[in-house]
Order: C-alpha cells, then structure tokens, then sequence
C-alpha cells in the first residue's frame, strides 16, 4: 500500500470543483512531450495544461526539466516527441504570435544588455513589440514604480543581480502580452517585492485574459498560484490547486505535500524496478492515484493526441513572417549602435585598428632593407684605387661598411656581426684595368680583378640587397670611369621602361592590395564573431527570438550595423594609403571602394557563420584564428601565389581573397575595370562566398535558435 493514497474519487471531484468552467481554453497544452539532451532524458511523456487566465507555478527541485519545459512552450527548443499548443497553435506556426507580442518571457538568464541603461532596455522591446514610444514611456513609468527599479538612467551592469531580475521581469510584462511564461521571477527579489509580484499577477489574471507560467523555488509562494505543476525527473507527478493538492495529502503546507508526493513516487519506482522512470509512472497499473494525481486536466474522454488534432508532433517549421521586419531589423541596429556607443574605447580601437595595421605593412614589409653591416677587406694599396672609388658608389643608406683586416672581418661574418664580406686583392686596380684594356688576360688577372663577396644566405633577402647594391655601384662606377664605352661592361640586356608600375616599385606595392582585404576581412570576422556566441549564452538570442525577431532579421541588423562600422575603417584605411603612403591608384577609386566593402561584408558574413555555429568564446576564437593564418598564406597576399605548389594553388584559387587581391592590384597598378576578367573574377569569387556565408549563418542560426 502507498504511503499517501487518495480517494481517487473525492479527489477528481475536488480538482473538478476548482477548474475554470471553460476548462478547454487552455493558454498552454503539453502532451506527452519528451525531450533530451543527447542521451539525458529530462521530459519524458509530460502533460501540463495551463487553463486560460490561470497563474500556474511550476514546481520541483532543480534540474527536474522545468526551463527546459518553459524553453520547449516557447519554441527555443524543440520537442523529440509529443504536442505543444501555445494560445491554441504551436509555437512558430506561421501567422500565429508566439514567439511573439503575445509572449511576455522572463528567461532564467537575466538575458539584458549590460551596456544598456534600464530605459533603453525597456525601449528596445518596446520597439520590438511595435509600442509605440508614448506607451513605451507610459508601460517604463508604471514598471520602474511597480517593481521598485533604480532610475530609468542606470546602466544594466551597475545594477544589483536582484534589480537586474527586475528589470528582465519588467522587460517581459512590458507590451502586457496574454501569457506570461516567467522562469524563476523571484529569487533574489526581497519578501515585499516578492507579494507584490505576485499581487500583481493575481490582479492581471482576473479578466481572465491573461495567463501565467511561474517557476519558482520558494514553493510556498505558489499557493497564490491557481494551478501548481509538481514536477520531478521530467514529468509531472501532480497538477491541480495548492489547496487540492495539500489536502489530498492532509498537508499543511505545499511544500509537505509536495514530500509527500515524492516520496510516493520513489515507493512506486522502487517496486517497477528498472523501467524508464517517467513512462512507468504514467502508465504503471500499479500507481493508480499517481496516475490519476498526474492527468486531472486531461480526462476529457479524449486520447491526448486527440486533442491537438490540427497540429504533427513533429511540426518543424520555424517561419512566422518570411519578409524580415524593418522595425525589428532598426530595433536590434539601433540596440548595437546603443551598445558601441557605451564603449567608445573600444569603438576608437576598432576604427583605429587597420589604420594601424596597414600604417605598420607600409612601413615594415616589403622595403629594402636598409643599414646592413658589411666588412670590407681592401688590400687594393695602389694610388686612385679603383676599390674605393667603387665603394663610394655603393648605397650608404643600404650597407653600412666596416672596413677590417681579412681575419677580423671573418670572424665577424662567422659571429654573426656581418651580413657579407667584400674583399679586394692587392692588385685589384691594375689587374681590373687589364682586365678591361687587354683582350686575352691569366686567370690570375680575371681573379685579382674580380670584388669577391662572401654572404651570410640565411637572411635571402638581405643577401639578395646586397649582390643588387653591388651590381649598381659597379655599373656607376664603369660609367663613371668609361662614360660612353661603360657598354662594355655591361650585360648586354636592357629593361625598358615598365608597362605597367614604375622601376621603383618595392615589395610593398605588391603586398599592400592584399594586406589591405585581408585587414578589412578579418576585422569584420573579429567584429561579428563573438556576437552570437555572447548573446546566446547569455540568453539574448533566446528572449529576441521569443519576442519574435526572426533569424533573417537577426542576421540583417548584424550585418548593416557592422557595414557602418567596416565603413569608417574603410575610409580611414584609404585615406592613409592613398595620401599619407602614396600609393598609386590608376583605376576608379569606386571599385577599389567597393571590393574592399564587399570584402568586409564577406568577412562580417564568415563572423556570423561562426558566431551562429558555436557555443563558447574560445572555440570561437579559436576558428577565427585558425583560419586567418593558412588564408594569408595561401591567398598569395604576402608571397606571389605562382609560388604554391600544385595541388595547393587549386585551393588558394578558390579562396575568397586571391582573386580579390590580384583583381584590387589590376584597379590599383594597372587601371583596368569591370570589363577585364582579372578584375571581374574577383568581385565575382567575393560575391559568391559572401552569399554561401550569409545563406549558411542564417540556415545555421535558424536550426539552433
Ligand atoms: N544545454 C544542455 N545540455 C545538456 N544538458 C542540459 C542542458 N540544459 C540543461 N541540461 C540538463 O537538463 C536537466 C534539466 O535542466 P533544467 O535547466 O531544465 O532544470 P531546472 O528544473 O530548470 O533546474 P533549476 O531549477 O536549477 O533551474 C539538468 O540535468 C541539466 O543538467
């Protein structure tokens, strides 16, 4: 015999006698709902009925499943199995409100923008919902005094965990929906607060138009409740009024009564053994008042699929407007126009940044480089030495020279100190002199005549300076000394003048198109990559989305809001390499505008991707950097692409930012326009992978919101 078994009958007709006689307009209708994450089975077959213009406290100790109960009414998560009606369709159905104005949902999270102030919090649901700013302002007024708020000025993140959960309670009553699913409303609210709270929706709830969905754990605070759930492992192990319930199990108190049933519970599984908990509890013949204690709202005489005919349990569709709403999409612009606005530090450093990023390209990569040590070794004795008037015409600026003895100057190089040896022979003026009069010479003379060059080739690209500098001096000094029969000594190759470029050009022309994308791309990532995350773990996405702001719109507002953003670091970064750099422009500066743009959305878009496709800052974090690295080297940005080996090249090809750059050096360097395929491929390769990463963030937001 159970500890606490009711007389089943008395009991129905006590939870009859205090139904509502319009029993069947439920606001909320649970059957048979399970859900789990992964292989944790947290609702299993659960029922829940919560009749129009009630307030029903959810209660049980925690992790029973209650949020992921009130997440599932909402529509934030999806049911594995079972039906759902919210305000009489599902969630998400289309055309219907929920998610929606008709929700007020208070999340367990606090799910409030830290940098907002109370009144902008209040403001952007307000917009949200379509209030206008006088019922806006009218709706803060009442809840500011109501719930015993701060001043409307005060920011989120200075306030109190307890006024912060105020003002997330405030935000739900808001637009004064028709069903207010509130997760937890009262905890760390003081015990005045508290009963005012729940006067208060005792008094909204009594046109009977209104209803309530309240966790919470004080469970003797649910007595005001009109219905209580007592809900334990997933399922409900009662559902009727406080007063039914205490009584049915000769309690003082609910809490008592809700030991009771607990305790009833643990009897019944301990007699099924092993079965699955929740399933045997409601379908065990041998927990007969348990089983009438959890389904008094359901006996209607109708199966409980029955019920909910019109709806597939496994209704998936997400689409409540397919247009996005421009309303919707200026509320979350503004929202983050608000919240850079309140970090204008971090709003200068993000201008600043490729500022600073190209500033130090132009400036450190790519030019020759300048000061290298070089010993010289000169044992050219003879008068007007040829050794030196050659030194003289080497590049001061380029190669510093230290003149040594033989052995000093090679255990320098070998130290480390020097870059190169430059050596002359004794002899060197007279043998380069024969060298140059006499037709047939000894190898001796060629030998003696030569400039002999030892090199540290472990830095190539000083190495290579060096030999360049070298074969220029000699080149001015054989004209300084041959004048018009310097031809003789000279390669008989001429580089005319350039099609395209000048001679002057260094490496930095070359990477400055490319560095310039790349900037531009993963600023926008590290702009947009954690804004999802952020606001998903915090619940935001979460409560948005319940307030009826779609994916799509989602998606838009981040976007247009980050392309104002892109767009001041756009200019910043062409005013300082056009004017303060000087690098050439021969094409329209309108397309060279507008890759760069286009590339900056492509990289907001990749942001989104990842944003929408991870949970926690670090991975990612992790993925942005990840990809940054192999995407610089492979897109031939620092280092010419016909470099890559096959089949490597294939892939650097298809990224978004080797024909983008290659076609920003045709505009830049070359002049040419849209017509050139060099110049259209790389609008076109940018065009593309924008679209695939905006298609992709938003399937991927859509599936995980
Ligand atoms: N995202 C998740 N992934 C995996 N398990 C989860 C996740 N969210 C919740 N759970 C687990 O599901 C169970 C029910 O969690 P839930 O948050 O619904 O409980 P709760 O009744 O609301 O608890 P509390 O009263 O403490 O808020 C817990 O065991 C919890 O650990």
């Amino acid at each position: 015999m159970l500890a606490a078994e009711p007389n089943v009958e008395r009991m129905e007709a006590d939870v009859e006698a205090s139904l509502p006689a319009a029993q069947q307009d439920s606001a909320i209708r649970c059957r048979d709902v399970c859900r789990s994450y992964g292989k944790l089975k947290v609702l299993s077959n659960l029922n829940l009925t919560v009749p129009q213009g009630y307030i029903y406290g959810l209660l049980g100790p925690s992790g029973c499943g209650k949020t992921t109960l009130l997440k599932c009414i909402v529509g934030t998560l999806k049911i594995s199995r079972g039906h759902i009606t919210v305000l009489g369709k599902p969630p998400a159905f289309p055309g219907h409100d929920v998610p929606g104005k008709m929700i007020g949902y208070m999340p367990q999270e606090l799910a409030l923008y830290n940098e907002f102030t109370i009144s902008d919090t209040l403001t952007f649901f307000g917009r949200i919902h379509g209030l206008t700013s006088k019922e806006t302002l009218a709706r803060m007024e009442f809840l500011i005094d109501f719930l015993d708020l701060p001043q409307k000025t005060r920011l989120v993140r200075n306030l109190s965990g307890g006024q912060r959960r105020r003002v997330s309670l405030g935000a739900a009553l808001l637009q004064n929906p028709e069903l207010l699913i509130l997760d937890e409303p009262t905890v760390g609210v003081d015990p005045v607060l508290r009963a005012k709270i729940w006067q208060h929706l005792v008094e909204i709830v009594k046109t009977g138009k209104v209803s309530v969905i309240i966790t919470t754990h004080y469970i003797e605070e649910a007595r005001q409740a009109n219905v209580v759930g007592l809900m334990r492992n997933g399922h409900l192990l009662a559902e009727a009024p406080p007063e039914v319930v205490m009584k049915q199990h000769s309690a003082t108190t609910l809490e008592y009564a809700f030991l009771q049933l607990c305790e009833t519970s643990d009897q019944v599984d301990s007699k099924v053994g092993s079965s699955p908990q929740g399933a045997v509890l409601e379908n065990s013949p041998s927990f007969g008042s348990g089983k009438d204690e959890i389904r008094p709202f359901l006996r209607n005489g109708k199966a409980a699929a029955e019920e909910i005919p019109k709806y597939s349990a496994d209704w998936k569709v997400r689409t409540r407007h397919l247009l996005p709403k421009g309303r919707n999409i200026a509320a979350l612009m503004i929202k983050t126009l608000v919240r850079m606005k309140r970090m204008p530090g971090s709003l200068c450093f993000q201008f600043l940044l490729p500022v600073i990023q190209i500033a130090l390209i132009c400036l450190c990569v790519g030019a020759d480089p300048k000061g290298i040590d070089v010993a010289v070794v000169n044992n050219d004795t003879s008068q007007n030495s040829f050794s030196l008037s050659l030194l003289s015409f080497l590049d001061n600026a380029s190669v510093h020279q230290v003149p040594l003895s033989h052995d000093e100057a090679f255990d320098g190089i070998n130290n480390g100190e020097y870059w190169g040896v430059i050596g002359f022979g004794k002899n060197f003026t007279s043998y380069l002199t024969k060298r140059a009069t006499q037709r047939i010479v000894t190898k001796e003379v060629v030998d003696g005549g030569s400039v002999h060059v030892w090199l540290d080739l472990t830095n190539q690209l000083s190495a290579i300076m060096l030999q360049k500098k070298l074969h220029e001096a000699f080149a001015a000094f054989m004209e300084n000394k041959l004048g018009s029969m310097s031809y003789l000594a000279s390669l008989p190759i001429k580089f005319e003048e350039p099609i395209f470029g000048s001679l002057n050009m260094d490496f930095t022309t070359f990477v400055t198109p490319g560095a310039i994308l790349s900037i531009t791309f993963y600023l926008a990532v590290g702009l947009t990559a954690l804004s999802f995350v952020l606001e998903r773990k915090e619940g935001l996405l979460d409560r948005c989305w319940v307030a009826g702001v779609s994916s799509m719109e989602t998606m838009l507002a981040h976007l247009f809001s980050q392309l104002l953003v892109i767009s001041v670091q756009i200019l910043l970064l062409l005013l300082f390499i056009l004017l303060v750099f000087e690098m050439p422009n021969k094409g329209s500066l309108v397309l060279v505008i507008v890759l760069i743009v286009l590339q900056g959305i492509t990289g907001i878009s990749f942001g989104l991707v990842i944003s929408a496709a991870l949970d926690d800052e670090q991975s990612a974090n992790q993925t942005a950097l990840g990809v940054f690295y192999p995407n610089l080297i492979i897109s031939g940005i620092i280092w010419p692409v016909e470099c890559i080996p096959y089949p490597l090249r294939y892939l650097s090809l298809a990224l978004p930012q080797t024909y983008a750059s290659e076609a920003l050096r045709c505009i830049m360097y070359r002049g040419w326009g849209l017509s050139r395929m060099m110049v259209w491929r790389g609008f076109a390769v940018t065009l593309g992978w924008n679209t695939f990463f905006l298609v992709l963030a938003t399937v991927i937001l859509k599936l995980r919101t």
